[in-house]
């Protein structure tokens, strides 16, 4: 039996929860780890890191099992096409836009609050399709984003009590109370429910007829006077396609946007329990089933299309790597600032052996200073060893910063700086920017400092400050980056 290698914790049955930041960068040898037979629980052979400790292992197995028998959240049909669009940005053909809560909440959980975050993501695409002329791949962390990864096993109360931190509505409560704070089952059961409800209304959304107004009013209402010539233009390109006889409003692709879920998989009992092996469905123009004749089957997450593995949980020998590697869905890696490039070919190796294309998503996160030394040999052994991959950026997790009086927050500049430098490194290195990864939400909040159309001060974080963990961006900061996003892309294809 293994046992973690980082605190000696055997791997069962308790998993380890030792908190570690970030995973190790590794230039070590590829470790035997996951060269066995791959099943849905053969991660419990592992060291699990970020785990929680359920008092009741009966009444959370009672519940993985409940789970198992549920519908999936999301079919493989889908994850394949996104797949296809993932092949596509990697090709720079495409651009990804991944974005959502920082952490969903049962508390906060309405139609209002689903709603806002996916207007918002329909207006910063069309923001970044009209100025870059790419087709925007939407991607929400949203519908199953409730696990949280910490830094820290504990966090002091406002009077003083040390508790284990708060790791997300999935596994406790975020009261700050110590009997609140004990993982309880029952929580995977409704992050399920509140996740079909959440995609029920996206499918209905992703469905309904708004007008092209209503999206660049969108652009109006959150960009401000600066965005007016924007909306001004994006006016003009659509009088005169309409002027040409094309129908906007009424094409498929306008109608009926594809909108696709994510998560980081982090909770593994509940990855597990929606992991279920179907017969691998055909793609547009492809069989997808292999060559010819019937379908292969193969294992599919059906949590989210597409999940990723976090900076905390990457160790090549130990679960999460295992658990992922056995699944079809594309998966994200994100890659923080102590990545070395030989860590990177051997986790893209174990994840995606056959270097299809759209499989792996690399979320680079490394800090709006680090980025400009760190992601160039990252880039380099990549295209070196002629792995497909898509390089998103995540210019959120290494530029959060602590106010004097303790608030977590992240300033809009140096959020901006990093997807600046992604592009600007790219650029220099003749590869392909697939995608940004953003932390944000629809609603008007105060969780960041600065940006353009209202600059969120110090003094006024407090207004409006509802993360239950990160910051996120509100709608005004997130559109904001979209349309830095959109503008670099337009450069990069007129070169
Ligand atoms: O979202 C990412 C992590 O869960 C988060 O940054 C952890 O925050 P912490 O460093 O306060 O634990
Ligand atoms: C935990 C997260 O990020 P990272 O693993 O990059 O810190 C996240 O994106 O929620």
């Amino acid at each position: 039996r293994r046992h973690c290698a980082t605190c000696g914790a055997p791997p069962l049955p308790r998993p380890c929860m030792t908190a570690v930041s970030p995973a190790s960068s590794g230039s070590e040898a590829l470790p035997s780890a996951g060269d066995g037979e791959w099943a849905p629980d053969s991660w419990r052979r592992f060291p699990a890191l970020q785990q929680p400790e359920y008092p009741d292992a009966a009444a959370l197995a009672e519940v993985e099992d409940r789970l198992a028998r549920n519908p999936p959240l999301v079919f493989p049909g889908e994850t394949q096409r996104l797949k296809a669009s993932l092949a596509a940005a990697g090709r720079g053909e495409a651009f990804v836009l991944q974005g959502g809560d920082c952490a969903e909440t049962f508390e906060d959980f309405s139609s209002a609050s689903v709603e806002a975050t996916f207007r918002l993501l329909i207006a910063q695409v069309i923001a970044m399709s009209y100025l870059s002329g790419l087709p925007i791949v939407k991607i929400g962390r949203i519908a199953g984003q409730f696990a949280k990864p910490r830094s820290a096993l504990t966090e002091m109360t406002a009077d003083g009590l040390e508790i284990p931190s708060f790791r997300g509505d999935i596994i406790h409560s975020s009261d700050p109370d110590e009997a609140a704070r004990v993982p309880d089952p029952e929580r995977l059961v409704r992050a399920y429910a509140q996740s079909a409800a959440s995609l029920n209304m996206l499918r209905a959304l992703a469905k309904s007829t708004a007008t092209m107004t209503e999206w660049t009013d969108l652009i109006s209402t959150l960009g401000g006077p600066a965005q007016r010539d924007l909306v001004e233009r994006i006016e003009d390109a659509l009088q005169f396609v309409s002027a040409c006889g094309v129908a906007v409003e009424g094409n498929a692709a306008f109608r009926e946007p594809e909108f696709y879920t994510s998560h980081e998989a982090l909770l593994l009992p509940f990855e597990q329990a929606l992991t279920r092996r179907v017969a691998t469905p055909a793609t547009r123009g492809g069989s997808g089933g292999g060559s010819g004749g019937a379908p292969s089957e193969a294992w599919w997450n059906t949590s989210a299309h597409i999940v990723w593995v976090g900076e905390r949980t990457r160790q090549l020998d130990h679960a999460h790597v295992e658990f992922l590697r056995g699944i079809s869905n594309p998966i994200g890696v994100k890659v923080g600032p102590t990545t070395e490039p030989e860590y990177l070919l051997q986790i893209l190796e174990r994840l995606n052996p056959a270097n299809e294309e759209g499989r792996i998503m690399v979320i680079v996160r490394m800090g709006a200073e680090k980025v400009w030394r760190k992601l160039p040999p990252l880039l380099r052994a990549v295209t070196a060893a002629g792995k497909h991959v898509v390089w998103s950026c995540d210019p959120m997790h290494e530029n959060t910063i602590k106010t004097a009086s303790g608030v977590k927050t992240r300033p809009v500049d140096l959020v901006l700086n990093e997807m600046n430098a992604f592009f600007s490194v790219h650029a220099a290195e003749g590869t392909v920017p697939g995608g940004i990864h953003l932390e944000m939400t629809g609603l008007q909040v105060t969780e960041c400092l600065g940006g353009e159309a209202s600059p969120v001060s110090e003094q006024s974080l407090a207004d409006n400050y509802k993360s239950a963990c990160d910051p996120r961006l509100n709608g005004s900061q997130a559109l904001e980056m979209a349309i830095a996003a959109g503008k670099r892309l337009r450069e990069r294809s007129r070169r």
